[in-house]
């Protein structure tokens, strides 16, 4: 059965971040993708030189109008990331909570892409939207260690920390939270990279379950951009097959079907892809 994805994100000419990221493996894996592009620049904004064009509120909203009057805004999931602008995030907001109106099931995947260590990236007036406006709807959330700090206020030293992060996170509406990377030391040496997931369940007799994981990836030695977005989209699909078991999200079969395809994809991002091969060592988290 189709199913549907609205992807708000950047879109560059040159390279793979935001919607450049996202769409190609999401389609690979059998979903339809209407994009958004929230921004137009040349190139991400980690070059020295970088122009482009940055979406209104206003512009957002026409183009939604215009799926709508057409009655086509029928979406499954809604996959937001790198935005510059507040007004623009409060729309996103609206059609999310519209699109939730008209399918209840629909699922928003949120990458609250404010900046990573210890710095932001994106103008500091956006980070109070994400915390009062954006994160309270979101389903799925998938902040940098950063970002989760910065949204709870609560600094992660220790593993202990991060799990009462993602509790706090949990409280502020969202049932699955990933913090894809962290300073935190991992069991197998400083090569390798902790990331750690949190689902809350309700279980069939009403109570209340919680699994937490922790994923350990081998540490590339090198600085990737655009490989948040692909997992946030990838979260997505995996969640997608496996509602309930944050364990299985092993993106090893995302790897099987991106280089099953692998002639037709291209070098950058299969470097990218390959990053997630690794993605496969997972601990159920008992703290
Ligand atoms: N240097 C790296 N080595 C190995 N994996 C990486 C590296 N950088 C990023 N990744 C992968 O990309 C994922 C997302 O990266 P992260 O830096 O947390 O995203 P963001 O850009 O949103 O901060 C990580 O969970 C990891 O799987
Ligand atoms: C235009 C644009 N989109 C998206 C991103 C997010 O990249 P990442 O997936 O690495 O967080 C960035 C980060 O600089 C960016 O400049």
């Amino acid at each position: 059965m189709e199913c549907r994805v609205l992807s708000i994100q950047s879109h560059v000419v040159r390279g793979y971040v935001g919607n450049k990221s996202a769409s190609f493996p999401l389609q690979l894996l059998g979903f339809e993708v209407d994009s958004i592009n929230s921004v137009q620049f040349s190139n991400h904004t980690g070059y020295s030189h970088w122009k482009g064009q940055v979406l209104t509120a206003d512009e957002l909203h026409v183009l939604y109008e215009g799926i709508k009057l057409n009655n086509v805004h029928h979406y499954d999931y809604v996959l937001t990331g790198y935005t510059r602008d507040t007004s623009f995030l409060e729309m996103v907001v609206d059609i999310v909570q519209e699109l939730k109106r008209a399918n209840p099931n629909l699922v928003y995947v949120c990458d609250p892409v404010l900046g990573d260590h210890g710095s932001m990236y994106v103008p500091q007036n956006l980070y109070p939207v994400y915390k009062n406006k954006v994160v309270p709807v979101a389903d799925i959330i998938t902040p940098n260690q950063f970002e989760a700090e910065l949204l709870t206020g609560k600094n992660i030293s220790t593993e202990k920390d991060a799990v009462e992060v993602m509790d706090l996170l949990h409280a502020m509406g969202p049932d699955t939270v990933v913090i894809t990377s962290s300073d935190l030391p991992s069991r197998l040496g400083d090569r390798f990279l902790v990331s750690l997931g949190s689902q809350r369940h309700v279980r069939p007799d009403g109570s209340r379950t919680t699994q937490r994981v922790r994923l350990e990836v081998p540490k590339v030695d090198a600085v990737f951009v655009g490989t948040g977005d692909l997992f946030a989209a990838m979260l997505l699909a995996w969640t997608h097959h496996y509602p309930t078991d944050l364990k299985v999200h092993t993106h090893k079969q995302t790897q099987k079907k991106l280089f099953g395809a692998q002639s037709k994809v291209p070098e950058s991002l299969r470097n990218r892809s390959r990053l997630f091969k690794d993605l496969q060592r997972f601990d159920e988290l008992v703290l």
